[in-house]
């Protein structure tokens, strides 16, 4: 037996195993990197996070990304070169953490790396009659293996798509996992540059969940904020807070195709980026708004699109627990709450033990636990996606 089967068997018959969970987003702004204990699986997943850090990407490494990113049209060559080096250059992230956090590279059992995605294309989204559903990741896993010497795991979206899915949201087999409960009703809600939800019903099944993207988190105010602020978000809200929604304007936007898709779905800044918001203004006759009002509109957007949600799938009383960038935007918390019935109850995640930043690295960790210990593939009724993801990069 080759040693790395030999070593990943190990892991996968331990009672527990230490996995770095590693997401990249679709905001841009630095690998989140989370360091986790992990026993047991599926239902029974017992996972304690041990560390966790955001190593913000320097601007050359955004502007890096950015060539590529979401882009229709792309430099093939640059594209190429882009893959590995992200890799290598998530990898040499990975042993500074370690290094900092003193922990020996050797305890690791696998590094579980989402990748960044650069372009997200459900068949909803395109006009390629012939093609289906896709998703493009990079940072190759290979090369985060050899710059780290951990086995990892990767590329996990390409599953769900193989066996029917859109490749996302992962997110409701971490969060069935992780956060039923059968004591209440839950929405997980995680607001990065896209929000989604994960709906579980007190004491279902995971065909019981409904896990879907609802449309801009912080994308679209990000992109604003670069364009016309050249900063990389709207701290605080401090902008948006100056201004005034216009509901012209909110309207407008509100009639982008994606919203009247039923759940589950998913979407990403190639439909909400600056372009729509362009043609949103055109057709509401509001071009001239002021950036504080624009701003307050998109997140005003953000807000009435998750509540409405929310509000349609907890009928009876339900906790709602956030995650993400957006719990940081006090101005969006603030619109979600005014908006949602009052036996909707919303916290942040760390409530239920883990941190609103780290939630989407934990979620891969345990998808990568999922894929070493898994023992069967449960299938839920609104994908008919398997839960085995993941693909293997061994260090040399
Ligand atoms: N202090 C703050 N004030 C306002 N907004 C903030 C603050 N801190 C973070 N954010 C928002 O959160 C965003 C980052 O969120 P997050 O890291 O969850 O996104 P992501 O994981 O990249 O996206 P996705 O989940 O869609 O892949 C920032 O771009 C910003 O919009
Ligand atoms: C294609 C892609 O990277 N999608 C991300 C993105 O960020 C949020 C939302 O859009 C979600 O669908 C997904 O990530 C999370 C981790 C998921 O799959 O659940």
């Amino acid at each position: 037996m080759h040693s790395h089967i030999k070593k990943l068997y190990q892991s996968a018959t331990k009672p527990e195993r230490l996995i770095i969970g590693l997401m990249s987003g679709t905001s841009l702004d630095g690998l989140d990197v989370a360091l986790c204990r992990v026993s047991g699986n599926g239902r029974g997943t017992e996972l304690t996070v041990q560390a966790f850090t955001t190593c913000d990407y320097p601007q050359s490494v955004k502007d890096k990304i950015s060539q590529v990113f979401a882009k229709q049209t792309v430099n093939l060559e640059y594209l190429t070169l882009l893959n590995p080096w992200l890799g290598q250059y998530h990898g040499q992230l990975i042993n500074q953490c370690l290094m900092r956090w003193q922990v020996d590279p050797h305890t690791i059992d696998v590094i579980a790396s989402h990748g960044q995605t650069i372009f997200h294309c459900p068949q909803h989204q395109h006009d390629y009659t012939e093609f289906a559903n896709a998703t493009l990741q990079i940072g190759d896993a290979d090369h985060i293996a050899v710059a780290t010497g951990i086995t990892t795991i990767a590329d996990f979206r390409q599953k769900h798509i193989a066996a029917g899915g859109e490749g996302a949201p992962l997110a409701q087999y971490g969060d069935y996992y992780y956060f039923a409960s059968n004591e209440e009703n839950r929405i997980l809600l995680n607001m990065g540059g896209i929000a989604n939800l994960t709906f579980l019903p007190k004491g279902g099944q995971l065909d019981d969940v409904i896990c879907s993207d609802l449309g801009p988190g912080n994308t679209l105010m990000d992109a604003y904020m670069r364009a016309y602020y050249g900063k990389p978000f709207d701290e605080n809200a401090a902008v948006a807070m100056q201004g005034k929604v216009n509901s012209a304007l909110l309207n407008a936007l509100l009639e982008t195709s994606f919203f009247a898709l039923d759940l589950p779905k998913t979407t990403g800044p190639e439909v909400f980026n600056l372009a729509l918001l362009k043609r949103a203004q055109r057709n509401s006759n509001t071009l001239e708004l002021s950036h504080q009002d624009v701003m307050a509109t998109l997140s005003a957007l953000s807000a009435q699109v998750i509540a409405k949600h929310i509000n349609a799938l907890a009928k009876h009383s339900t906790s709602v627990y956030c995650s993400g960038g957006g719990v940081h935007n006090v101005l969006l918390i603030n619109q979600i709450k005014k908006l949602l019935s009052t036996h909707i109850k919303m916290q942040n995640s760390d409530v239920l033990g883990v941190h609103p930043d780290a939630k989407e690295a934990v979620l891969f960790a345990m998808l990568a636990n999922e894929c070493l210990v898994g023992e069967c593939i449960e299938q839920s009724a609104q994908s008919s996606v398997s839960v085995t993801m993941g693909k293997v990069s061994f260090a040399d």
